[in-house]
């Protein structure tokens, strides 16, 4: 997964009141061989359909009293899968627009017969406004949401007050948000948005430590070695 900033394509300016304001644009990207049959194989047995209504998380993963992680924008699902195999007691529902993305989680999972994982493709805003029942996650991820570098497209980052209050309300008292992110001035963006929230805590001063569970993306392995930084941002819910 590239971490540059999508480019909006010809056509689709932002116009406000002919369109949402998404944290995404959907491209074309052609699909693997792998993932066209991951999709066709996993989809029927991980994918999660959306729908309008709230879903009971413990039917969907068939237990009850394991933790349940939310994931947004797991890009090609190779964090969401490494971090479920370590952690089988924990249940993971991943939120993804982008299809390649989905098949290649997919072939992970049936690769590596993780039966903790649950795919959901749909707009992550409209599965947390809709899907998603209150106070019923243990944690959320985002790593390395799109920056939107430019000053124009920064409302259209994910990581919003309004976006942030929502995700709140599916946290349980306790639970962790976990944001990655590439782009220091994104970085202090978040830290200033998450401060700016009553409902959250810092678990650190300021930026975190990278965590163990969270692996290392060949991406950021990259970025590390020219001197790069990644900045972590954990809060809780109070
Ligand atoms: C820069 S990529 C990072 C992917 C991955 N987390 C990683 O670390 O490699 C951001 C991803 O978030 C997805 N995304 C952005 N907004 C989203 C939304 N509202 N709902 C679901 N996925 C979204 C994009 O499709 C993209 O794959």
């Amino acid at each position: 997964m590239e971490h540059k900033e999508h480019e909006l394509p010809a056509g689709e300016q932002d116009n406000p009141k002919h369109r949402p304001i998404r944290s995404f644009v959907l491209r074309q990207g052609r699909l693997t061989e792998g993932q066209r049959k991951a999709l066709e194989q996993w989809l029927p047995v991980y994918g999660v359909a959306y729908q309008p209504e709230p879903i009971a998380l413990d039917q969907v993963f068939g237990r009850a009293e394991s933790p349940k992680i939310l994931e947004i924008g797991f890009g090609m699902g190779d964090s969401t899968a490494k971090i479920a195999q370590v952690q089988p007691e924990r249940d993971f529902i991943g939120v993804e627009v982008h299809t390649p993305g989905v098949g290649s989680l997919l072939k992970l999972v049936g690769e590596m017969h993780l039966e903790n994982i649950r795919v959901i493709q749909h707009d992550a805003v409209e599965v947390l406004q809709h899907m998603i029942p209150d106070a019923s996650l243990d944690g959320v991820h985002i790593f390395f949401p799109d920056p939107w570098h430019k000053k124009r497209h920064h409302k259209r980052r994910l990581i919003q007050a309004a976006f942030v209050q929502l995700l709140c309300s599916k946290l349980k008292p306790g639970a962790y948000l976990h944001v990655a992110t590439d782009w220091q001035e994104y970085a202090e963006w978040v830290l200033e948005v998450l401060q700016g929230e009553p409902q959250l805590g810092n678990t650190a001063d300021t930026y975190a430590e990278k965590p163990d569970y969270r692996p290392l993306t060949k991406f950021e392995n990259r970025g590390i070695k020219l001197g790069h930084g990644v900045w972590d941002i954990i809060f809780t819910r109070k």
